[in-house]
């Protein structure tokens, strides 16, 4: 009986029969039920673009980052399928959703969800990536041209140069060929510091390299007219935290930019969570502007090859450029 209920569910969300749906909900169907195929009544709704039936099914608190087995979500079946109305009620649930409860749900995860403490474990160097000790990459050359990209917009004031997390030192190789007054690169892995020792860039005559994590250095820092932020085996809440100190870091005509892997793992969530932290940056005062910029071509599969995680999976990379909202009127 009950799962007759469940595929009539489906079948009323499939055919957009908001009434059948409320009767259903109403006698108990329930919303979360994944059919024989992996799809939920909402991913059905948003697939057919059925927008009332998607808030219905919202309403009733069906999950609306649910995933189908090939990590589809309701919203990236909407977004696929052209349904805006039915796109732009997901997105909002999704931006309120993490908005009010991402915060403390991600709270929570952070007991757990990382291997280990990155910053204490060995890292490994090749041509083409830096792995941790868990063979998940923390940078990869493919993403050198974006790396470019983001030194080209936050070098764009001229000045002096804040750059959190060297990595490969791609954007601080980039950051040099702008000739910045001045460059104050922070690193907290041992292992890295070391190879940028090694490597003469604690030397540099315009470079001040400042060894630890950038939330113990942080008040040792100046105020900036271009600030990069890149961290690894950090949280959403992190980044979060790092805006905090925008008002303070940045002069009121500089530019910040951040490396943005929000969710790239999943279209959808990705358009969330690029909501979700321009939002929070225009609460700080701060305009975000996203620029897109092709990435397939640089991607192949090969590229992966080894790597545990693949932390990037869209075609396009949306590049922040953030300013002061009073300079950017
Ligand atoms: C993704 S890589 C940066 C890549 C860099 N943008 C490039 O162009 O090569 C992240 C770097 O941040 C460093 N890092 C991680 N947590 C940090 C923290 N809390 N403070 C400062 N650096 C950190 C890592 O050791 C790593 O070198």
């Amino acid at each position: 009986m009950a799962e007759d209920e469940q595929r009539l569910l489906c079948e009323a969300a499939t055919n957009g029969d908001t009434e059948k749906v409320q009767t259903l909900i109403a006698s108990g169907a329930d919303v979360s039920y994944f059919d024989h195929d992996g799809f939920t009544p909402l991913m059905l709704a948003a697939k057919h673009g059925h927008a009332d039936v998607v808030k219905t099914l919202l309403d009733a608190g069906a999950p609306w980052n649910a995933l189908s087995p090939t990590n589809l979500s309701a919203g990236d079946f909407a977004m696929d399928s052209g349904h805006q109305d039915a796109f732009d009620i997901l997105l909002n649930t999704g931006i309120q959703a993490e908005l009010i409860l991402g915060t403390i749900a991600r709270k929570e995860n952070k007991i757990g969800d990382l291997d280990g403490d990155y910053l204490e474990d060995r890292v490994s160097f090749s041509e083409d990536k830096l792995m941790d000790a868990n063979s998940k990459a923390v940078m990869m050359a493919w993403e050198k041209p974006l790396m470019e990209a983001h030194a080209k917009a936050i070098c764009s004031r001229g000045g002096h140069i804040l750059n959190i997390g060297f990595g490969m030192g791609l954007v601080d190789t980039a950051i040099q060929q702008y000739s910045p007054a001045t460059h104050t690169i922070v690193e907290a892995h041992p292992e890295v510091y070391e190879r940028m020792r090694l490597s003469g860039w604690t030397e540099k005559e315009n470079v001040k390299v400042v060894f630890g994590k950038w939330q113990d250095v942080v008040h040792q820092l100046d105020s900036y007219d271009g600030i990069f932020f890149d961290t690894y085996g950090e949280y959403y809440e992190d980044l979060r935290e790092f805006h905090q100190h925008l008002p303070s870091l940045l002069k009121p005509e500089g530019i910040y930019s951040f490396f943005n892997g929000l969710c790239g793992g999943n279209a959808f969530f990705h358009v969330v969570y690029c909501q979700l932290v321009s939002l929070e940056l225009e609460s700080l005062g701060y305009s975000t502007q996203l620029i897109p910029l092709p990435v397939k071509d640089c991607l192949g599969e090969e590229v992966w090859e080894g790597v545990k995680h693949k932390y990037w999976q869209l075609d396009t990379y949306y590049l922040p450029v953030c300013e002061s909202l009073e300079e950017s009127e």
